[in-house]
């Protein structure tokens, strides 16, 4: 069993794996007679392979149990996979660098602050969604289309917050 504790999320850490989507931390410029401002492209969505298009969705999850423990990780080759919190919900992120086999001492584990979301490289193994505390509502941005889009590598992983 892989033990992790999740550290805060950072853009630096996270940069292997995909983008932190936040607005704290990114340039903006003014639109709509100023009144709004844009924050703009703040990550790189993917869609490859037959007939891809872009999907917006909306996930409503149950919260997950500390320690968590997981059993797999999932990756989607065909694209990227995108998670904003629609509520300032916290939850816990497991990644490990696009590859066909994971090297557990590569697997990093992260707790978010509530602002901050994050989009998956494709590719890039995580865990599923995980939600801390409450019930969540999270904006989805991925990749819909033809083939298979979504890999499982059995992993047993047991993560601790700090
Ligand atoms: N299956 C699905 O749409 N969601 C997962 O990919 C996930 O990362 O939560
Ligand atoms: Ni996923």
């Amino acid at each position: 069993m892989l033990e992790l504790k999740a550290e805060p999320l950072t853009a630096e850490a996270f940069a292997p794996f995909g983008e932190v989507i936040d607005a704290r931390i990114s340039e903006w410029f003014p639109i709509n007679a100023g009144r709004t401002r844009r924050y703009h492209d703040l990550a790189m969505v993917e869609t490859l392979g037959e007939g891809a298009r872009t999907l917006i969705n909306i996930f409503v999850s149950q919260p997950v149990e500390i320690p968590l423990e997981l059993d797999f990780l999932e990756r989607h080759p065909l694209g990227s996979q995108a998670f904003m919190p629609l509520h300032e919900e916290r939850f816990v992120v497991v990644v490990a660098p696009p590859g066909d086999e994971i090297d557990p001492a590569e697997v990093r584990a992260f707790v978010t602050d509530g602002r901050q979301g994050v989009n998956y490289r494709a590719g890039t193994w995580h865990a599923i969604q995980s939600v801390l505390e409450r019930e969540g509502e999270f904006l989805v941005v991925d990749r819909g289309g033809e083939g298979n889009n979504c890999d499982e590598y059995p992993l047993a992983v047991r993560v601790t917050l700090v």
